[in-house]
């Protein structure tokens, strides 16, 4: 007998925010993590989608991953800090370009996010250790992805906060601005969150709140 679908939580908040701290705590109480970054960047991967972007982008993304062994540098692979130089501009150009990118990225990583759900439904009709999906995606508004969730939790930092955890990643402010205006502002994805999740304090009252929230949606 199939049991009912595992509930899902979408998971967003600003690069840096605590969405994978978050999501890690969840996994440790039976949540399926499923990550968009991660599967979109696997897909940067596929030599299809290579060829694809070199021809759209020249061969000026492509890079070399010096962490990786000799054998495999041969194999051509993409740069995404060069990507990213072409698409997160402020200019028309780059607006095209990124929905050119997203064009060929988004129909994969959705056919990759749907086999991982219906794959944590079916190991969960066995395994009464899962509890939950984790939908980790950054853009779940912008894509619709929040009408596929039972709630949506968003990660709110301070400025001064956000800052002091971005400087540890080395990112600039100006990283985080270029990225934002092609998003939807904080505000409005707050509003159509069901749950705001504060990280200004400790790992532990971060721990608390999740713990919190989760029990309150299991118990629905
Ligand atoms: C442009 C790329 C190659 C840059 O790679 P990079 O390693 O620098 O990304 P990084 O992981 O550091 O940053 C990812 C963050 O950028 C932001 N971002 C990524 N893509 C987009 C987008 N299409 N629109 C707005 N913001 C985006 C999100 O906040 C995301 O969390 C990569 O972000 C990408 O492939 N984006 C297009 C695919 C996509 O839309 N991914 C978002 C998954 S929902
Ligand atoms: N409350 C906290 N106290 C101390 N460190 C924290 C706290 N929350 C997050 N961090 C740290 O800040 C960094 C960013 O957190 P995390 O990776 O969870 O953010 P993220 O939103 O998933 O980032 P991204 O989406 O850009 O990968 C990590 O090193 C994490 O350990």
């Amino acid at each position: 007998m199939t049991s009912d679908p595992l509930p899902i939580l979408g998971i967003i908040g600003p690069p840096c925010s605590g969405k994978s701290t978050v999501a890690g705590i969840l996994q440790s109480r039976g949540g399926v993590w499923i990550n968009a970054d991660v599967i979109a960047k696997e897909q940067l991967g596929e030599p299809e989608v290579i060829e694809e972007l070199v021809a759209l982008f020249g061969a000026g993304i492509l890079g070399h991953n010096p962490q990786l062994p000799d054998s495999s540098r041969s194999e051509p692979s993409l740069s995404r800090s060069a990507i990213a130089n072409l698409v997160f501009g402020d200019d028309e150009e780059s607006v095209r370009r990124l929905r050119q990118l997203e064009s060929i990225l988004h129909p994969r990583t959705r056919r990759e996010i749907e086999r991982q759900i219906q794959q944590s439904n079916e190991i969960a009709d066995h395994d009464d250790r899962l509890k939950l999906i984790v939908l980790d995606v950054p853009l779940l508004i912008e894509s619709g992805w929040d009408a596929r969730c039972d709630e949506v939790w968003c990660l709110k930092i301070s400025p001064d906060r956000h800052a002091a955890l971005l400087a540890v990643r080395g990112w600039t402010s100006d990283e985080l601005t270029r990225r934002q205006r092609r998003q939807l502002s904080w505000s409005e994805k707050e509003a159509r969150s069901t749950r705001i999740i504060e990280n200004d304090g400790s790992l532990d009252q971060l721990e608390r709140q999740v713990i919190e929230g989760l029990s309150r949606l299991l118990s629905t």
